[in-house]
C-alpha cells in the first residue's frame, strides 16, 4: 500500500480525527491550569498558598522516598582537661600522637613536622619525624568503616589573659551521629590504647637493684628480643601467647579477687639464655625490670616496703636455689644470708602468713647470724600475692636457676609458678636463630654437618655464640664452629 491510498484510506481519517480531539483538549487543560495559577495568585492569601505547598510537601515526603538525612556528630577534644578542671587532657596529646601516624603526607596543603621524643624523652637524632595538621587543618580516618574527621581548632582566648592565645586549642572529631556508640566506645579507647603503646615503646627501660629495702634504678638496653632468643620454636610461641593472655585479662582478675600477676620459672644449665630470655620478655611488654637480691633484704617488713615500691613491671629473683632452700638447716652455713622454711612449713605457707609464723627463723645479714626474723621463700610468695592483689596493676615474677631439683617444694607446687620453661642446650632450631643472628644466613654449606653434630654434643647457645662471634666471615665461623663440636663429641673439649 502506498502513502496516497493510506491517507485516503477510512481507518486512517478516524485516527487523524481522534488525534486532532487529543490536541485540542490538552491545549485546553494546559490554558486552564495557566489560568488557575494566575487566578491562585491572584486570589488566594499568602497563608492559605503556603498551607497548600506545606500539604502538597507532607504528601510528597509521605509517598516518595526520600534521600537520607545524614546527621553529624562532633565531639570537642580539649587541650586542657575541662571536666577534671586542671592539667592536660591526656585525651588530645593521644590523639594528636595517633594522628600523626594516620595523616598522608602527600595529602595537599600545609603539615606541621616536628621530631619525637626517642629513647629517654629527649628528642634525639633517630628519633621519628612526626606530622600535625596545621590549626585549621583538616584529616580523614577510617575504623571499622566509620569515617572519621579531625579538625585541629584554635579558640581565641584573647579575653583571658593567660598567654594561651592563638594556640590550637581542642580537636573536633566529627562523624555520622548514628556511630556515636562506635566513636566513644571503640574508637577513642582505641586511640587511647594505641598512644599508651606508642609511649612504652618510646620510654626507656630501666632494671632497678636493691639496696637495703630501696630500689636503684638505671636504664636497661639489652638488646634480646623473642626473635633474637634461640629456644625451641614451639616453647618461645607458647611463652609469648601467655604473656599475650596474661596482658589482656585485668578484667578477669579483678572479676575473680586475684592479684594480676603471672609467675615464670626459667630453669636449665648456665649458658642457656635464661636472663637473655627475662630480657627479651621486658623488652616484648616494655616493663621495668626489678632485679632482687634477696641477700640485701634484712626482713620481711623490708620486703614488703620494696614490693610496695614497685610499679608495673617484672620481678626477677635470679639463681634462687641460691636464696631459698628448705633442704636442712645445717644448709644455712652454705648460704649465709637468707632464712629458710622447714619442708613442712612450706605446706602451710597458704595459709599464713610467715610474718607471723611464731618459731624463730634463722636469720643472717650482713654474715652474721642473728635470730632476728627474716626473709623466706614464703613470705615473699605470700607477700607478693596479698600485696599485689590489690594494686590492680599487672606484674610478673620469674625466678631462675640452674638446679630446679634443689628448690623449695612450696615453689614447685601447681599454683606457685604458672609456667615452668626449660632452657637446654642448644638444638637445631636455636642454631638456626644464632646464625640468623650473627650473619643474616638461613643456609649454608655446614649446616647439615652442622645439624648431625648438634643433635650428638651437649653444647650451651653461649657456647656457640662465643663460637660465631670469632669471625665476621660466615664461612670461617662456622668452620671453627664445626671443629669445636668435633672436639666436644671426641671428648677433647670440656
Ligand atoms: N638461648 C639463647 N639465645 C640467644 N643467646 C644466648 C642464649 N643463651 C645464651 N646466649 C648468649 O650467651 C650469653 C649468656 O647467656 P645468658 O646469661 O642469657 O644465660 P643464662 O642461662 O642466664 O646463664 P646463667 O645461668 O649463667 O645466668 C648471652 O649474653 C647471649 O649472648
Amino acid at each position: 500500500m502506498d502513502l496516497s491510498s493510506v491517507l485516503a484510506s477510512p481507518s486512517y481519517g478516524k485516527a487523524a480525527e481522534t488525534y486532532k480531539k487529543a490536541v485540542t483538549v490538552a491545549a485546553a487543560a494546559a490554558g486552564y491550569a495557566v489560568v488557575a495559577r494566575t487566578m491562585a495568585r491572584e486570589l488566594l492569601p499568602d497563608e492559605v498558598r503556603s498551607a497548600a505547598r506545606w500539604a502538597a510537601s507532607v504528601v510528597r515526603d509521605r509517598i516518595l522516598p526520600r534521600p537520607k538525612q545524614r546527621r553529624v556528630k562532633t565531639l570537642y577534644i580539649g587541650r586542657a582537661s575541662e571536666l577534671s578542671g586542671h592539667g592536660d587532657n591526656r585525651l588530645f596529646w593521644d590523639a594528636r600522637a595517633y594522628l600523626a601516624t594516620r595523616i598522608d603526607p602527600r595529602a595537599e596543603g600545609p603539615l606541621i613536622v616536628a621530631t619525637g621524643a626517642g629513647g629517654g624523652g629527649a628528642a634525639q637524632p633517630q628519633a621519628p619525624l612526626l606530622l600535625s595538621m596545621v590549626p585549621g587543618g583538616s584529616a580523614t580516618d577510617a575504623f571499622l568503616g566509620v569515617e572519621f574527621t579531625w579538625r585541629l581548632v584554635t579558640v581565641s582566648r584573647r579575653d583571658k589573659d593567660d598567654g594561651d592565645g592563638g594556640r590550637p586549642s581542642a580537636l573536633a572529631l566529627t562523624f555520622d551521629a548514628e556511630h556515636t556508640d562506635v566513636a566513644l566506645g571503640e574508637y577513642l579507647p582505641f586511640i587511647m590504647a594505641a598512644a599508651e603503646a606508642q609511649r612504652r615503646q618510646d620510654t626507656a627501660l630501666k632494671i632497678f637493684m636493691n639496696t637495703g629495702w630501696s630500689w636503684h634504678g638505671i636504664s636497661h638496653h639489652h638488646p634480646a628480643t623473642f626473635d633474637t632468643v634461640a629456644m625451641d620454636p614451639a616453647l618461645k610461641n607458647a611463652v609469648v601467647a601467655d604473656l599475650d593472655r596474661f596482658i589482656k585479662r585485668r578484667e578477669y582478675y579483678r572479676r575473680i579477687g586475684k592479684a594480676w600477676k603471672r609467675g615464670y620459672l626459667l630453669y636449665g644449665p648456665p649458658g642457656t639464655g635464661k636472663s637473655s630470655l627475662v630480657a627479651a620478655m621486658a623488652n616484648y611488654l616494655r616493663f621495668n625490670l626489678y632485679d632482687l637480691d634477696p641477700s640485701h633484704v634484712p626482713s620481711n617488713s623490708d620486703l614488703q616496703r620494696l614490693l610496695l615500691g614497685m610499679a608495673k613491671s617484672i620481678l626477677v629473683v635470679e639463681d634462687i636455689d641460691c636464696c631459698f632452700t628448705a633442704k636442712s638447716r645445717e644448709s644455712v652455713a652454705q648460704y649465709p644470708y637468707i632464712t629458710y622454711d622447714d619442708a613442712d612449713d612450706a605446706e602451710d605457707d597458704d595459709a599464713s602468713d610467715s610474718s607471723q609464723d611464731p618459731k624463730p627463723k634463722i636469720a643472717c645479714v650482713s654474715g652474721a647470724p642473728t635470730k632476728e626474723e627474716g626473709i623466706t621463700l614464703s613470705g615473699l610468695l605470700n607477700f607478693i600475692d596479698g600485696l599485689w592483689s590489690t594494686s590492680g596493676e599487672e606484674r610478673i615474677i620469674i625466678f631462675t636457676t640452674n638446679y630446679k631439683d634443689r628448690l623449695d617444694p612450696a615453689l614447685l607446687r601447681p599454683g606457685r609458678m604458672d609456667m615452668h620453661i626449660y632452657m637446654g642446650y642448644c638444638c637445631w632450631e636455636a642454631f638456626k636463630t644464632l646464625a640468623k643472628n650473627y650473619f643474616l644466613v638461613d643456609d649454608h654449606a655446614l649446616f647439615p654437618e652442622i645439624q648431625e653434630l648438634l643433635e650428638k654434643v651437649e653444647v650451651t647457645p653461649a657456647e656457640v655464640s662465643e663460637m660465631l662471634l670469632r669471625s665476621e666471615d660466615a664461612d670461617v665461623a662456622l668452620q671453627g664452629l664445626v671443629e669445636f663440636l668435633q672436639d666436644k663429641e671426641e671428648g677433647t673439649k670440656p
